[in-house]
């Protein structure tokens, strides 16, 4: 049996104190990361560097001693090993040449040769393993085909994903196809991973809200159950972590229809809700929201402590309901743990 409670709490022990760790935990809200990513330069050269990509990983294990480290990556990272190409517009986000033409799908490279783009990724993999306490697990990620999808179609975010769902009512065999090319790359990087070290692999499925009906069956749910499957052929006992951000009411069920280990919850469903129709079936992971780790004060306390409350009686893992913001204050980060680990009271 392992020590590492969050791999305990994923193979479905009820713990008395949840492990916890944060969405994007490395990042802007802490001195440390900036400072190193100043000497990266800029964010898709700290993510390419797997020396200073591990030391921003550490970071926040170093000052906190989170129960699990995530990766140091970007989601956006596979569509470029793809072949499409990937910058960030400071204050507005990623921006990427478009797939919206079948001449654009033909031009992307075979899922087999994403492996030399994503070469130090591995290799950042690989210094976590070997570096990480003995307690603390270590995550693996992608984006889901479908959030993938989105941002390849668009060339940047949308609030509404508009122009993925606009290809979907035009042209649905070529989204299909972009999808399934997604999907076959995400299972080879994600099986990479595993062979480097990774002990668990999380699914970001951010946009997986706008998807409605039948369509949150073939372009949420399904790949994540294929990924799943083929990860599990290849790497028998890997646990899985799906977070259909947005589901609402579509949480329920979605361990069954993924094979997924763990739910991770959105902020958007209240957690006694989820208790009772989601972590019925298995492991759930979130859902502070993140605004608390802004405010701070009595508000963070009690709703940390709600969510651990809610959760109590089966599998979980605290975490927030979607990333940590810049704004972020970290000695509020500290108060939550204490609020987790030392179960203190309002
Ligand atoms: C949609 C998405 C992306 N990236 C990711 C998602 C899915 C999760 C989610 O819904 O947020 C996932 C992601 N991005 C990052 C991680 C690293 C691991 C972690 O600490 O969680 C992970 C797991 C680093 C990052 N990825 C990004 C940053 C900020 C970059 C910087 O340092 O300037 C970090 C730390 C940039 C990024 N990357 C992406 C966007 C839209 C942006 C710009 C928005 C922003 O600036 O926050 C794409």
């Amino acid at each position: 049996m392992t020590d590492k409670l969050l791999l305990r709490a994923l193979a479905g022990e009820t713990l008395p104190t949840p492990p916890i760790w944060m969405m994007r935990q490395a990042g802007r809200y802490l001195p440390e990361y900036r400072a190193t990513r100043e000497k990266a330069g800029d964010f898709l050269s700290l993510c390419y560097n797997p020396e200073l990509a591990a030391e921003v990983t550490f970071q926040p294990i170093r000052r906190y001693g989170f129960d699990a480290a995530i990766l140091f990556a970007d989601i956006l990272l596979l569509p470029q090993a793809l072949g499409l190409d990937l910058w960030f517009v400071t204050g507005e986000g990623p921006r990427m040449s478009k797939v919206t033409t079948e001449a654009d799908l033909a031009r992307l490279k075979p899922a087999e040769e994403v492996h030399e783009t994503l070469a130090p990724v591995y290799e950042t993999v690989r210094i976590l393993a070997d570096g990480l306490p003995t307690e603390t697990a270590l995550i693996g990620f992608a984006g889901a085909p479908w959030t993938v999808a989105t941002y390849a179609i668009a060339g940047r975010g949308t609030p509404d994903q508009g122009p993925a769902h606009a290809l979907i009512a035009e042209n649905r065999p070529l989204f299909e196809a972009l999808l399934a090319r997604i999907e076959e790359a995400t299972i080879l990087y994600l099986s990479a991973q595993a062979e480097a070290g990774a002990e668990v692999v999380k699914l970001f499925d951010s946009w997986a809200g706008s998807l409605r009906g039948a369509d949150f069956d073939a372009y949420a749910l399904a790949p994540a159950r294929r990924i799943t499957a083929a990860l599990k052929a290849r790497h028998p006992g890997l646990p899985v972590i799906a977070f259909p951000r947005g589901a609402g009411a579509r949480f329920e069920g979605v361990h069954a229809a993924t094979g997924a280990d763990c739910i991770a919850l959105d902020d958007g469903v209240e957690p006694d809700w989820a208790a009772a129709h989601v972590q019925k079936d298995g492991c759930v992971q979130g859902n502070l929201a993140s605004r608390h780790l802004v405010t701070g004060g009595d508000a963070l306390v009690q709703e940390t402590r709600r969510v651990v409350d809610a959760f109590a009686g089966g599998p979980h893992v605290f975490n927030l309901g979607h990333g940590i913001t810049p704004d972020a204050d970290p000695d509020n980060v500290t108060r939550m743990i204490e609020a987790v680990r030392g179960g203190v009271s309002g």
